[in-house]
C-alpha cells in the first residue's frame, strides 16, 4: 500500500534532509509580534517524522512506536480489536498533547531564493518556472488594481491574495487540468493558472451580463465549469466534505485525477473540516486538503484558533498523510503538491498539506487589519518573506528572467487589466429575471411571488434600486 512511497520519497521521510529544522521565525523568535508567543509544549523527544497509521508493517509504523515509546507488557499480550491488534501496557501514561518540537517545515529555497543545500524537490522546466513567476506577478497586479477599484467605489468588495501568491500559483502548477478544485476564496491564482482570463475575473467582480454567475454572487466568488473550478461559496469549510464526495466519484469512475480543496487556518475550526478529513480517510478518497495557515482568520490569531501544533498534526489523528511546507517557497509548495497528487491518485488516499504563510493584506476591503495586528509583523512578511521576490531571485539566477521582461510583463498586465475594467464597466447588468431562473425548470409559486413583490417594490421606490439593471 503505502510502502512504495515510503521507499521512494525523500520529501516526506528523509530524516537527515532537515539537519536544521526550519521554523517560521516569528512563531518562535520575534517576541514583539503577536504571532510569536512561544508555546510551551510538553516534554518528550520529537519525532521528525509524521506519518499515516495503517496497520501494515512499514518503516513508518516502526517510527510511530518509537514515538509513543510505551513499554509493552512483557507477556506480549494484546487485544485483538476490530481495526487491528493493540498491545497492553501496565504503565498508566497519557499521550502528550503535542511533541516538544514543532513539526518542521519543508522548504527548498531560502529567503534569498537560494537552493537550500541537499534539498530534494521536483524540478520545474524553464517554461514552467517562467509561467509560475509570471502568474504570481499577474495575481499581484490584479490584487493591487482591484483593491484600488474597490476603493474608488466601482466594485462593492474585494479580497487580495497578497503574501499567498506562491500557495496559489505553485499548487495549481503541480496539478493537472482534470483535477477538480474546490476552493475557499483566497485561491483565484489556481483559476488564473488554468486559463480563466483577466476579462473573466473583471466581469465577475462587476457582476455584469458576461459574468458566468450572472451577477448573483458577491465579487471574487468565481467559478468555472470549463476549468474544473467549483464556484466559491462564502460559508467557511463547506467545500471540504464536498471535495471528498468529488474525489470519491473520481475514484469510482476510475479516473486518474484527484480533488483538491483549500481552506484557511480559520476553516479548520469548522465541523466540516473534521467531517471532511475523517470522511476522506475512511473512504480512501483521492483528495488533497491544502490549508493555507496564514496566521489570521480575520482578527483571530492562530493561537486562539487551536492549541495543537498547527494543522498538519490533525491529519495524523484521522489517519491521513500530511506535510508542513513553507507556503512562501514556490518550489517547496510545487514539490509537495506534486508528490501529494501522486499519493492521492496512485494510492487512492487523502493527503493534508499545511502551508505556512501570511496574509499580508487586510482580510477583505471590509477590514482594517492594523486594528488587531502590529504593522511590523505585516512589514516583516511583506518585505523579508515575500514569496514573489523570493521566486524571482531563483528564476533570475537560472538565467530565465531579466529586468526588461519584468518591466514588460508588469506594464502589459496593467494595461490589459485597465482595458478589461473599461469593458466590464460598460457592459450591461444581467436582467432582473436572472435572479430567479436557472434553478427550477418551472418557477415554483413562492419564487413567483417573490419576483412579483420585488417588481412592485422597484416600481414604488425606483430611486432605491440600481438604475442599470434591466427590468
Ligand atoms: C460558517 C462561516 N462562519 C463565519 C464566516 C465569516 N468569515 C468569513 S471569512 C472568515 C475567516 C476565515 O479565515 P481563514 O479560514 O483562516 O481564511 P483566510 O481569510 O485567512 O484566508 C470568517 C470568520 C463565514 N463566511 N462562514
Ligand atoms: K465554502
Amino acid at each position: 500500500m503505502a510502502s512504495w512511497f515510503l521507499q521512494r520519497s525523500r520529501i516526506f521521510f528523509s530524516t537527515h534532509q532537515h539537519s536544521k529544522p526550519f521554523f517560521l521565525l516569528p512563531f518562535l523568535n520575534n517576541t514583539s509580534s503577536s504571532f510569536s508567543r512561544p508555546r510551551t509544549l510538553p516534554h518528550k523527544n520529537s519525532p521528525t517524522l509524521f506519518s499515516f497509521s495503517r496497520h501494515e508493517s512499514t518503516k513508518a509504523d516502526a517510527q510511530l512506536e518509537l514515538e509513543h515509546d510505551f513499554t509493552q507488557d512483557h507477556t506480549n499480550q494484546e487485544i485483538d480489536f476490530p481495526g487491528g491488534k493493540v498491545g497492553f501496557t501496565s504503565e498508566m501514561r497519557f499521550i502528550s498533547m503535542s511533541a516538544s518540537k514543532r513539526v518542521p517545515c519543508y522548504r527548498v529555497l531560502d529567503d534569498n531564493g537560494e537552493l537550500v543545500k541537499d534539498s530534494n524537490y521536483v524540478q520545474v522546466s524553464k517554461e514552467m518556472g517562467v509561467k509560475m513567476y509570471s502568474d504570481m506577478v499577474t495575481l499581484q497586479t490584479m490584487d493591487n488594481i482591484f483593491h484600488e477599484v474597490q476603493r474608488q467605489g466601482r466594485i462593492s468588495f474585494y479580497v487580495t491574495q497578497m503574501g499567498e501568491e506562491a500557495v496559489n500559483i505553485a499548487s495549481a502548477a503541480a496539478l493537472a487540468p482534470d483535477d477538480i478544485i474546490l476552493p475557499q476564496y483566497r485561491e483565484p491564482g489556481v483559476l488564473l493558472w488554468r486559463g480563466f482570463t483577466l476579462q473573466q475575473f473583471v466581469h465577475q467582480c462587476f457582476g455584469n451580463t458576461h459574468d458566468l454567475g450572472k451577477g448573483r454572487q458577491m465579487p471574487i466568488h468565481y467559478g468555472s465549469n470549463q476549468h474544473n473550478y467549483f464556484t466559491i461559496s462564502s460559508p467557511i469549510a463547506t467545500q471540504l466534505p464536498q471535495a471528498v464526495g468529488a474525489a470519491y466519484s473520481l475514484k469510482m469512475d476510475g479516473k486518474s485525477a484527484c480533488a483538491v480543496t483549500y481552506c484557511g487556518d480559520g476553516g479548520t475550526s469548522e465541523g466540516d473540516f473534521h467531517a471532511g478529513m475523517n470522511f476522506a480517510a475512511v473512504m480512501d478518497a483521492p483528495v488533497i486538503f491544502i490549508c493555507r495557515n496564514n496566521g489570521w482568520a480575520i482578527s483571530t490569531p492562530v493561537e486562539e484558533q487551536f492549541r495543537s501544533d498547527g494543522v498538519v498534526v490533525k491529519g495524523k489523528a484521522y489517519g491521513i498523510w500530511g506535510i508542513r511546507v513553507d507556503g512562501n517557497d514556490a518550489l517547496a509548495v510545487y514539490s509537495a503538491v506534486h508528490t501529494a497528487r501522486e499519493i492521492a491518485i496512485r494510492e487512492k488516499r487523502p493527503v493534508l498539506i499545511e502551508a505556512l504563510t501570511y496574509r499580508v493584506g487586510h482580510h477583505s476591503t471590509s477590514d482594517d487589519s492594523t486594528k488587531y495586528r502590529a504593522i511590523d509583523e505585516i512589514e516583516y512578511w511583506k518585505m523579508r518573506r515575500n514569496p514573489v521576490s523570493r521566486f524571482k531571485r531563483w528564476v533570475e539566477k537560472n538565467g530565465w528572467w531579466s529586468d526588461k521582461e519584468e518591466l514588460e510583463l508588469r506594464s502589459s498586465i496593467r494595461k490589459q487589466l485597465l482595458h478589461a475594467i473599461e469593458v466590464a464597466e460598460k457592459a450591461q447588468k444581467p436582467p432582473l429575471e436572472d435572479m430567479f431562473n436557472d434553478v427550477y425548470d418551472k418557477l415554483p409559486p413562492n419564487l413567483e411571488e417573490q419576483e412579483r413583490l420585488l417588481r412592485k417594490s422597484i416600481k414604488k421606490h425606483p430611486k432605491d434600486y440600481p438604475s442599470d439593471v434591466p427590468l
